[in-house]
């Protein structure tokens, strides 16, 4: 076995049934070598998103691809993009996946990961944003974490595997980011180096945060992650100073965030709650997931990894939802399906594993079911033509759900308790 190779099998992610998600590049082409090798039974997902003119020659190489390696491939051929088409193209691809058995493999590699976190590093604040993918989310697996980019190439070199090389990668800001990590010939095991070390800090910390305690009296970084912990998943980053600048004034006070949401300070102390006549959902969280909730078009993400996002009709939404693990007898009338459907049927139907459903969140607005990531939307919530909408979206945070695994060691987490979302 090849070093590459054994590193990877030392990972233990690749075992069992795997979905490759193939884009034809240098990374997933190496993912889906490995995954014959060391997995099985694997099959591989293309999604075609026909956008570059390359498109239907990614496909074809695909085809060719799984051809010889005795690989099943499904195509998808993706609608019109909407919104953010990174992230559009991101949920067509999960959502297809989720439709197949198996872990969800994708290519991202040492490299990627250095270069996600230099871009949030810019992108946007606080530590969460610094904590890189998750080697595991979910179904989700990044089996290739470890390896560098030129280690997937010489992979492919040394097995004679070819690649599709994206001509935009250079232009973008990709293309610059590689730029810097080429500054220096450890990057990548640098910043992997980091996290690592981050990560472990951020357990330490996080054990230390008392939502009751006055903010006044601990240290800045802890008064930060306090307030941090308070608002989640509200996306308050950008509002912690503002917050604790109310707080070292003392008396009461208080920070709007967007989603409309309040953090009002009393006496040292922050509470988070919804704003008196705000339009926008809240939500709850009652799985080991995130629900981010926008105004209007504007969506926001809380969390390291955006899973699945939906848009619904903000009119047929009640000012509050609930979000909740599944329950047995849960019904809902789903879009285009004309009736009403037990969610136990809807799992079964897109081949949602036992194990997976306790962490769906399902979204309820005034006792109906309006929406369940990747499963349904429910009919009377259905976005229309230009009306106002409210934009979900599901997001798996890493360092909860690793914190929630180191505590529970049960496959898929403790079980659907009153969890409130921990971040
Ligand atoms: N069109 C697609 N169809 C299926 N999966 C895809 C597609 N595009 C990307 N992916 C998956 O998402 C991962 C990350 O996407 P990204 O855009 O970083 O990859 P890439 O540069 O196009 O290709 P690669 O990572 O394979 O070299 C890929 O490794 C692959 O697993």
């Amino acid at each position: 076995m090849t070093d590459v190779a054994a590193r990877v099998a030392a990972g233990g992610l690749l075992a069992g049934p795997v979905v490759v998600l193939l884009s034809g590049g240098r990374d997933s082409v190496c993912l889906l070598d490995l995954a014959v090798r060391l997995a099985g039974p694997v099959v591989a997902l293309h999604v075609n998103y026909g956008l570059r003119e390359a498109a239907g020659a990614d496909e074809a190489h695909c085809r060719a691809l799984c051809s010889r390696l005795g690989v099943p491939l499904e195509v998808v051929r993706a609608g019109d993009p909407e919104g953010n088409v990174q992230a559009w193209a991101r949920e067509v691809r999960y959502a297809a996946a989720e439709r197949l058995e198996g872990a969800i493999a994708v290519g991202h590699t040492a490299t990627d990961q250095a270069e996600t976190v230099l871009y949030r590093l810019v992108a946007s604040p606080g530590r969460r944003a610094l904590l890189g993918m998750p080697a595991r989310a979910g179904r989700v697996i990044r089996p290739l974490l470890e390896l560098t980019r030129a280690e997937t190439t010489a992979y492919c070199e040394v097995r004679g595997l070819p690649w599709r090389e994206d001509a935009s990668n250079a232009a973008s800001a990709r293309g610059r980011l590689r730029e810097v990590l080429a500054l220096h010939p450890a990057a990548e095991a640098n910043v992997a180096r980091t996290l690592a070390q981050l990560r472990d800090e951020a357990a330490v910390l996080d054990a230390l945060i008392d939502v009751d305690a006055d903010l006044t009296t601990l240290p800045p970084a802890l008064a930060r992650l306090t307030v941090q912990r308070i608002a989640e998943p509200a996306p308050v980053a950008e509002h912690i100073d503002a917050i604790l600048a109310l707080a070292a004034r003392g008396g009461t006070g208080h920070v709007d965030l967007p989603g409309g949401l309040r953090v009002t300070v009393e006496y040292g102390r922050a509470r988070v709650a919804r704003r008196e006549g705000a339009v926008a959902p809240s939500v709850r969280l009652g799985v080991p997931g995130r629900v981010a909730w926008g105004e209007g078009e504007v969506s926001c993400e809380v969390g390291a990894f955006a899973i699945a996002d939906g848009t619904l009709d903000a009119a047929a939404l009640a000012a509050d939802l609930e979000v909740r693990p599944w329950r047995p007898g849960d019904r809902m009338r789903p879009l285009g399906l004309g009736g009403s459907k037990s969610l136990q049927d809807l799992f079964t139907d897109r081949k949602i594993p036992r194990e997976e459903r306790h962490r769906l969140p399902v979204v309820v607005s005034d006792g109906d079911i309006a929406w369940v990531p990747g499963v349904a939307t429910g009919e009377r919530f259905r976005a229309r033509g230009d009306g106002p909408r409210v934009r979900l979206t599901w997001c798996l945070d890493s360092a909860a759900d690793e914190r929630r695994d180191r505590r529970d060691p049960r496959p898929g987490g403790r079980p659907p308790a009153q969890d409130q979302g921990d971040g």
